[in-house]
Formats: C-alpha cells, structure tokens, sequence
C-alpha cells in the first residue's frame, strides 16, 4: 500500500483490510525513521483491539531503503532492527536501486509467515473443528426452532377452520343475491 495519495486521506484507513504493513524508511533520513516509529504505533494501536478489523492477524515489515548511499547514513541498521523488535515487526534494509532478488526476498518474507500462521489454524476438515457437542448442542437449538414454528403453525391453523367458514358463509350471501 502507499500511504500516499492525492485525496490525502488518512493512513489509518487501510488499517480495517490490510493484512501485511510494509512500512518504510529512508536510511539518509532520521526524519522518515521517526515517521515510520509512528506508522508502526499506529498498527500496533489498531492491532490491540480488532474490534475494527476484518483480519485475524497481520505481519508488520519495517523496510529501510537507500543502503546504497552510505555516506548520507542517517539511521544505523541496529536502530532498524531495535525498532522492528520493539514492534514485533520484521526488519531489511534494502536498496530500490540495486540486487532486486534481495528487495523480493524481504517482500515475501511477511507473506510467507502470514500464510503458514493461517494454513496452521485452519482445521483440515470443518467436521474435526466443530466438537461433537457444539454440533448436537447447534442440532438442539434448530430442532427446539422448528417445533416453535410448528407450535405457531397449529395455532394459526386452529384459526383458520373459523375463518373458512367465514368465506364460505360470504360467498353463499354473494350466490343469493346474484340470483335475486
Ligand atoms: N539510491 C537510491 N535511491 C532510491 C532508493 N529508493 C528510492 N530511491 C529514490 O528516492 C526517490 C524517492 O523514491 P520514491 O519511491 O518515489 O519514494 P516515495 O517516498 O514513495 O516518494 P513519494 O511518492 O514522492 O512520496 C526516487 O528518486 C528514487 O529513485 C534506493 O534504495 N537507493
């Protein structure tokens, strides 16, 4: 995702869908290091309460860019990784410019994690997850369900011989007086 755009909308609406954060930083910018610790609290703030969230879980990955242009450092790869840490986020520091198998390779990281955690939880079969209780205990409940609408059935039903009588009594007063 990008956080920016021309409607300048906030950042935090990607909060509700996104399944991974890649958050990232320029090296020969403390400032944009600073940035990103926000980004990161935001996510962690969103994380603590899924009250808004669609999503079980999210990977977080603190991407340092610009590792080609040392000697404009600004942010050592250890305050990266500390950041990261703090944040249970993963950490690369990466060059757009340079080797892009290592830039695929800190992309896919995120993704790779967050698949396997999901493969994990999911049951192999919805019967082996479901306990046996909870499915009779479910079976009960629409059972109990059904006979409640039967129950109202045979009320209304009870009714209904009085009312088609009733019809019948109007339809003979029609009969009488088309033939009057
Ligand atoms: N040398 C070097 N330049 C980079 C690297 N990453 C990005 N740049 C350059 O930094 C500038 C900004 O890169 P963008 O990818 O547009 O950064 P951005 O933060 O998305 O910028 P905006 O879209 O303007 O907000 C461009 O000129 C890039 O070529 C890198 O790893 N090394």
């Amino acid at each position: 995702m990008d956080t920016v755009d021309s409607a300048e909308r906030p950042a935090t609406r990607y909060l509700a869908w996104a399944d991974i954060f890649v958050v990232v930083y320029d090296i020969t910018s403390r400032l944009s290091f600073q940035l990103a610790e926000q980004f990161l609290q935001q996510i962690a703030l969103h994380q603590s309460d899924h009250s808004l969230c669609a999503r079980e879980n999210h990977k977080t990955l603190l991407l340092a860019t610009k590792s080609d242009l040392e000697r404009y450092r600004q942010v050592n790869e250890s305050d990266g990784e500390k950041l990261a840490k703090k944040y249970s986020a993963l950490f690369a520091e990466i060059c757009a410019t340079g080797q892009h198998s290592k830039v695929l390779h800190a992309l896919h990281k995120p993704i790779e994690q967050l698949m396997k955690e999901r493969a994990s939880k999911r049951s192999p079969s919805p019967r082996l997850y479901s306990s046996d209780s909870e499915i009779q205990r479910r079976q009960k409940g629409f059972s109990m369900s059904l006979k409640n609408v039967a129950r109202s059935g045979t009320l209304r039903r009870s009714k209904s011989p009085k009312s088609a009588q009733q019809k019948q009594k109007t339809g003979s007063k029609l009969l009488k007086l088309f033939h009057n």
